[in-house]
């Protein structure tokens, strides 16, 4: 297995932001920008680091990215975009899992207002050619859990490929399309000013991270390497903190 299989998908995805947005740093909890740990036990036994990096622009909250490399038994690039609350832009989501079992890739603009014709018209229909183009290449990924459906959007890219190959060329090329597909609709985006209308982003951006914080798949994962204290924090003071951001500003 390549032991650092998502770091081009990292790299890249920094320099783009960095040649397309007005970039500045996010500020990332002390504590939580490496952390090494061990997986295993005996001749399998594997360091694995987690690194965390973090930024925002004028019309993004949060873009950050948990990369946890643990060689043969573990790689993972889990990348969101978070858009400030004042635009109805949806969520950048890459979850790009890699086990011994084989890849599992999750990629899409996560609607806020999944069933809203003229929201999909918006921000679903530009990234379907894209989406049509992939999906003929990558198998789909099969079932995923039931309540997360209503968080993905129509041209949702869900895949379980075994070749790391796979992942190095096709996927990598669709991140790639997804982000500049994604960064072009940031770049057309208008701030929202209806007062009712910001109250309805700000109930569905809660809605998404609420789920995604409480049903996070990696939670058991970074509990057995670094424990739940640090897990809990994790996810709550960085991975996805909205709740926590909002209730510092109340
Ligand atoms: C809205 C929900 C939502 C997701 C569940 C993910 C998309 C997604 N991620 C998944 C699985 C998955 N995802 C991760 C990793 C992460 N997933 C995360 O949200 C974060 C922050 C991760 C790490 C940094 C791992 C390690 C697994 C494998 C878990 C395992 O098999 O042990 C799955 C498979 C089903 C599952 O195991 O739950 C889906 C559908 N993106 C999303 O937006």
């Amino acid at each position: 297995m390549n032991m650092t299989l998502y770091q081009p998908f990292l790299d890249y995805a920094i320099s783009t932001l960095q040649q397309r947005l007005d970039l500045a740093l996010y500020p990332i909890p002390e504590g939580f920008e490496r952390k090494e740990g061990i997986m295993g036990k005996g001749k399998r036994q594997e360091a694995v680091l987690t690194t965390s990096h973090g930024f925002k622009s004028p019309k993004l909250r949060q873009i950050r990215a948990a990369h946890v490399q643990g060689g043969n038994s573990l790689q993972v690039l889990n990348f969101v975009i978070f858009p400030e609350p004042n635009y109805d832009l949806p969520f950048f989501g890459a979850d790009l899992v890699t086990l011994p079992g084989g890849h599992l890739i999750a990629l899409d603009m996560q609607p806020l207002f999944r069933d809203d014709p003229t929201y999909q018209e918006k921000y679903t229909k530009p990234v379907l050619p894209i989406f049509e183009k992939y999906q003929q290449d990558l198998e789909w990924g099969g079932d995923f859990p039931e309540e997360a459906q209503q968080f993905f959007s129509p041209a949702f890219l869900w895949t379980r490929p075994q070749k790391d190959e796979v992942v190095e060329t096709t996927v990598f090329s669709a991140f790639k399309e997804y982000l500049a597909a994604y960064l072009d609709l940031v770049e057309s985006a208008s701030p929202v000013t209806d007062k009712s209308r910001l109250d309805e982003i700000l109930k569905a951006q809660k809605r998404y991270l609420g789920y995604r914080a409480e049903k996070d798949p990696a939670r058991g994962m970074f509990t057995r390497l670094y424990g739940s204290e640090w897990t809990e924090e994790y996810i709550h003071g960085f991975l996805f903190d909205l709740e926590r951001k909002l209730a510092i500003a109340n």
